[in-house]
């Protein structure tokens, strides 16, 4: 693998490994740098493998999660986690690397002590508006931790924190493209989003409340994910669904409303794009934090929160009824949501290590 051709000195190491919500915004930061000379750190078989670009040297260590382990696994994730500090020391000595910077999650705790060992700055941006355990842990020890949400700073005391927003994909900054899909053009959108992998509880809520939707003249665009054994079972002509769309920018600026889980990756795209949204917090992310990034939008007004536990397919039904046939109040959600928006996070992130780094 080629390093990307550089007319500054500066070397950094970006620590950020596992899903498009921790590696979107660190690609994105990459990209801000093009004077840089970036190479990556990840773990074997995740996502980077596939997600990071060509030119950035991925360099690979093993650490897994403490979550529900018990007895022998602590031991060996001990064993990992001191040896994973001793790979990235002698990376960071060997390769020169001036500075360090993680999106957080489990690669980011022996990323942020070897830079620490050896004196280097260390940047950490936390998009959820309730700090990971790492975050929270290690907040200290880092130069800088840039929040994507204003209120995850009250749990980071400690720390020397700034609030960027979370960087973003660079097709919701540029003019919106056209949307691929045939869709009259008063129809009322709503689109249905589950995180990059889809939501299969919210997708059979969906497929139960559509037929009033469509009645009332609404179409729906269903993002299902990959594991939804029934994706296939719903055929009406206002109904369009796909495992998976990439030209999100231009669905969300066309959508009335969304219905999504709250992953700090797409409400952060939702801010942008100024679209309303039911938002329905995945119940097992790691300490309920998708209620807290959802509580952030309904506090401002930009959307309505529902838990899974407790709603019906009638509620789920009878609130989307009321919402698309009360465009002044959608209106508002969608200015109150745009409220919430930072365009220029990646370049805010930049000027930070930048700061640091020069
Ligand atoms: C289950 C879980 O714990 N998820 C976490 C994971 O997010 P996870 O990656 O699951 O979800 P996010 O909402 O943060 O990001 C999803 C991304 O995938 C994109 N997308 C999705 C579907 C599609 O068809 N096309 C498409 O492009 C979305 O536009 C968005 O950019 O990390 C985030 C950041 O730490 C957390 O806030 C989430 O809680």
């Amino acid at each position: 693998m080629g390093a990307k051709q550089s007319t500054s000195s500066a070397k950094l190491l970006i620590a950020a490994s596992g899903t498009g919500g921790h590696l979107f915004p660190a690609i994105a930061l990459a990209q801000q740098l093009p004077d840089y000379s970036i190479e990556w750190l990840g773990v074997p078989d995740r996502l980077e493998t596939e997600l990071v670009p060509q030119e950035y040297p991925l360099h690979q260590v093993r650490m897994g999660g403490v979550q529900g382990r018990i007895g022998f696994s602590i031991l060996r994730l001990g064993q990992q986690f001191f040896s994973s500090i001793i790979q990235i020391r002698r990376l960071l000595q060997r390769g020169g690397f001036q500075a360090v910077f993680t999106t957080g999650g489990y690669i980011a705790a022996p990323a942020i002590i070897a830079a620490r060992t050896l004196g280097l700055p260390t940047v950490l941006h936390e998009s959820n508006a309730l700090p990971g355990k790492v975050t929270r842990w290690l907040s200290p020890r880092c130069s800088i931790v840039a929040v994507g949400f204003e209120a995850a700073t009250s749990y980071l005391p400690k720390a020397k924190t700034i609030c960027v927003g979370t960087p973003v994909r660079s097709q919701f900054l540029t003019a919106a493209e056209p949307l691929d899909l045939e869709i009259p053009d008063n129809a009322p959108v709503i689109v249905v989003i589950g995180g990059s992998q889809g939501a299969v509880a919210v997708n059979q809520l969906v497929r139960q409340a559509a037929p009033a939707w469509f009645e009332a003249g609404a179409w729906i665009v269903h993002l299902t994910g990959n594991s939804d054994p029934d994706a296939n079972s719903l055929s009406h002509p206002q109904y369009i669904h796909r495992p998976f769309y990439p030209h999100m920018a231009a669905l969300f600026r066309r959508a009335n409303l969304s219905i999504s889980r709250a992953g700090a990756g797409t409400l952060t795209e939702l801010a942008i794009t100024g679209t309303p949204s039911i938002l329905i917090p995945y119940p097992y992310a790691a300490e309920d934090h998708q209620t807290y990034n959802a509580q952030a939008f309904v506090s401002a007004g930009a959307a309505r929160l529902q838990q899974q536990s407790s709603l019906s397919a009638e509620q789920l039904q009878e609130m989307v009824l009321e919402l698309i046939q009360s465009p002044a109040q959608l209106a508002t959600m969608g200015a109150a949501a745009e409220g919430l928006a930072t365009a220029d996070s990646a370049q805010k992130l930049a000027d930070v290590v930048r700061g640091l780094v020069g």
